[in-house]
């Protein structure tokens, strides 16, 4: 199983996503209990963490799709807590949001599932300016070829990727993949990450990649961190976090049937 390159791109002197002592409960749970977090532009990070431990919860925050209890978080430049419902919806549309279903229209073919986020949020597109961005998108995920095809024709793999070219058509500053691998045989999963990694150069998106795939997390992330009690403890390149003898960490490795 091979490594990420590192993207030499990165720019570390732009954080596009700031989180400080992010908290959140639901009753009396506490999901997130003091999250800090920094997205630099240009970066895969990869968020890990067991079944239920609040990954969706913060991606959610991040979006404004959940509200915070405590703590700051700053995306593009904008504190989120404090945007008015116009100014979120705004900032939406530069945050691509890839679901764990694809989450396509079943009665639209894929040429339709693009136009659809075209016709509501790019109006002053011609329908020949739509067409082409169509297409450039479809390309980009190696499934020009289904263009007229129903969402029911195509395999999860196939999908998947539409479901990313959705994603990708307003062209988002920031990406983030909740799950991208579940429920994929292998070889598809390698597909993906291999997509993951190539909408990060040709879209120069910065993205969070939430998964508990190991393979993933090693093929996608310039840098991993690892959520462990509602907070992040460990954080570095896939081989300093597993370097760690913390028996949560180990446990988590040894669950994950890797190379
Ligand atoms: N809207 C909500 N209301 C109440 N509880 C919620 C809500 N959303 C999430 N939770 C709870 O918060 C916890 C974290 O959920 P979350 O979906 O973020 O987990 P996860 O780490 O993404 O897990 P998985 O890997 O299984 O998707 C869970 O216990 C869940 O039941």
């Amino acid at each position: 199983m091979e490594a990420k390159r590192i993207n030499p791109n990165i720019d570390r002197s732009e954080k596009v996503i700031t989180i400080r002592g992010l908290k959140k409960a639901f009753d009396d749970f506490e999901v997130l209990r003091g999250v800090d977090l920094d997205l630099y532009k240009g970066e895969n990070l990869v968020v890990l963490g067991r079944s239920g431990t609040g990954k969706s919860v913060l991606i959610k925050i991040i979006s404004g799709l959940l509200q915070a209890d405590e703590g700051t978080v700053n995306v593009l430049g904008k504190e989120v807590s404090g945007l008015k419902p116009r100014e979120m919806d705004a900032l939406r549309l530069k945050i691509g949001f890839s679901f764990q279903n694809s989450a396509l229209y079943d009665s639209m073919t894929v040429r339709e599932n693009l136009e659809f986020p075209l016709e509501r949020h790019a109006k002053h597109m011609t329908v020949a300016e739509r067409e082409d961005t169509i297409q450039y998108v479809l390309e980009a995920v190696g499934l020009l070829q289904a263009i007229n095809q129903m969402p029911s024709e195509l395999s999860g793999g196939q999908r998947k990727r539409i479901g990313i070219a959705r994603t990708l058509i307003l062209k988002p500053d920031i990406m983030l993949y909740d799950e991208p691998t579940a429920g994929l045989d292998p070889i598809t999963c390698i597909e993906i990450n291999s997509l993951i990694n190539e909408v990060q150069e040709k879209f120069n998106t910065s993205s969070i990649i939430i998964t508990h795939d190991l393979t993933c997390a090693r093929a996608v992330g310039d840098r991993i961190v690892m959520l462990l009690d509602g907070q992040f403890q460990r954080e570095g390149t896939f081989d300093e976090v597993f370097e760690s003898n913390d028996e949560r960490v180990q446990s988590f490795y040894n669950y994950n049937f890797i190379d």
